[in-house]
């Protein structure tokens, strides 16, 4: 086929790009313990995995353990602002098939995910890894006659899920999906410990807004939402919180959190966070109100957190900054600060979320393909987790890696808890 073996921004950012990725592996035992476990064995010898996850270098990590195993890998970006160039460009030089640069636009994006679905060798794709389910979302509306060939989908994120389940609903479903981001070890660290962490290198990063004594309403206090608020209020800013789950919002009153409606919040809010993985939680009756030079900014992913399409359609001016940030000027004479387009910010305005959460979130991802490729018959059309089980090893002083896998009992099933929290000296027993 004529079709190009990758498009990114610049090859020659690829020696930069690799230098970022060996320092992402030091800081992530459990993708770098699996590849060394499985990568000899190449458990996904035949996988034709078509990716559609953010381009950055702990991505990276996963997409050559992934490559060690034995799949075939052909690469897309969920985001069109969240690719790092030099790390695709590291992945490119690295033989990968990649189409994702930073700054795509939506129909670059969709023309990406596009070159990912046949391979070179004519096949098309057996395998999806998604966040945010365009990639199943595409191949369901564009290539119905693929997914009988299928065998599997893992899905990243919360707001992918929430989609998954209402083609679920509408039993127009036609693969098995499993779920990663509910997974303890993904959303209990990544979501959480990640997201707070990444949410403040964002706006910094963005506004270098002073964020001590500033008044930040978070919307959503699920996972996201509660690494969000324990990071805002470590830098000293007043927290208050939206929140309509009721015992998501007794935990924000139990955690020291004001839960107020949006009505009350637009008032006095100087930074909000939209983290609840649904959509136009921030609106023109709410922006109209809100104060002078106010800073709106999603972790979500997805761009339907904050209501964009209203603020483009009337402001009365928009004024670009710089790359990921605008101000929009509005009819009552006050301005809103927006990064990123309303894009999660994380990814668009830093690099994502730090490399240890991110081996756990990622290793889950391994551990899905592995289940889903190996064991075909035991994952039917629906959406699974992967089991969680916990498991003592006691294995003898010395003994290699490579008989870990054979001493857990076959009727056992793959390890849901990633190693990256354990040590990775398997001569000593240890509990997972
Ligand atoms: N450094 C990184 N690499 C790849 C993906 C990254 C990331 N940081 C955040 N996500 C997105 C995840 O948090 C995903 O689990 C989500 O929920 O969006």
């Amino acid at each position: 086929t004529d079709k190009l073996t990758y498009k990114i921004t610049d090859i020659n950012l690829a020696e930069s790009g690799r230098k970022l990725i060996s320092m992402a592996e030091a800081e992530m035992p459990g993708v770098m313990q699996l590849k060394k476990i499985h990568g000899p064995k190449k458990p996904l010898k035949g996988v034709r995995l078509a990716g559609c996850l953010h381009v950055t270098a702990q991505t990276a990590v996963m997409i050559e353990a992934l490559r060690e195993m034995g799949a075939q890998i052909q690469w897309s970006c969920c985001n069109p602002l969240s690719t790092q160039d030099n790390i695709a460009a590291a992945l490119a030089k690295a033989g990968i098939s990649i189409y994702a640069w930073q700054g795509e636009t939506d129909e670059e994006k969709l023309w990406c995910i596009d070159q990912t679905i046949y391979f070179p060798d004519g096949q098309p794709l057996n395998a999806i890894l998604d966040d945010g389910c365009n990639l199943t979302r595409i191949v369901h509306e564009k290539y119905p006659h693929l997914t009988s060939g299928i065998h599997g989908s893992s899905e990243e994120t919360t707001a992918g899920i929430t989609k998954l389940r209402k083609l679920l609903k509408d039993k127009r479903l036609k693969i098995p999906i499993i779920n990663v981001n509910d997974s303890v070890t993904k959303s209990k660290f990544d979501n959480n410990y990640g997201c707070g962490e990444g949410v403040i290198d964002g706006i910094k990063r963005a506004t270098d807004v002073m964020i001590g004594g500033k008044n930040v309403v978070i919307i959503g206090y699920g996972n996201v939402g509660k690494g969000c608020a324990k990071a805002f209020s470590g830098f000293g800013a007043r927290v208050v919180i939206i929140e309509v789950d009721p015992i998501c919002a007794l935990q924000a009153t139990m955690d020291g959190h004001q839960v107020i409606t949006m009505v009350e919040a637009c008032k006095i809010g100087q930074i909000y966070v939209t983290a609840t993985g649904s959509t136009n939680l921030i609106r023109e009756e709410h922006m109209m109100e809100m104060c002078d030079m106010a800073i709106l900014c999603n972790i979500g992913s997805g761009q339907t957190e904050i209501d964009i399409a209203w603020l483009k359609a009337n402001a009365v001016k928009i004024e670009n900054i710089k790359p990921q940030l605008d101000i929009y000027h509005l009819s009552n004479g006050r301005a809103l600060i927006v990064p990123a387009d309303g894009r999660v910010i994380n990814l668009s305005c830093a690099h994502g979320n730090p490399s240890f959460v991110m081996s756990n979130s990622l290793s889950n991802q391994i551990l899905a393909h592995i289940e889903l490729f190996t064991k075909k018959g035991q994952y039917p059309v629906g959406i699974h987790t992967l089991p969680k089980i916990l498991l003592t090893v006691h294995r003898p002083l010395g003994s290699s890696a490579t008989n870990f896998t054979t001493e857990i009992p076959p009727s056992s099933t793959t390890i849901e808890v990633s190693f990256s929290s354990f040590t990775t000296d398997l001569s000593s027993p240890f509990t997972i």
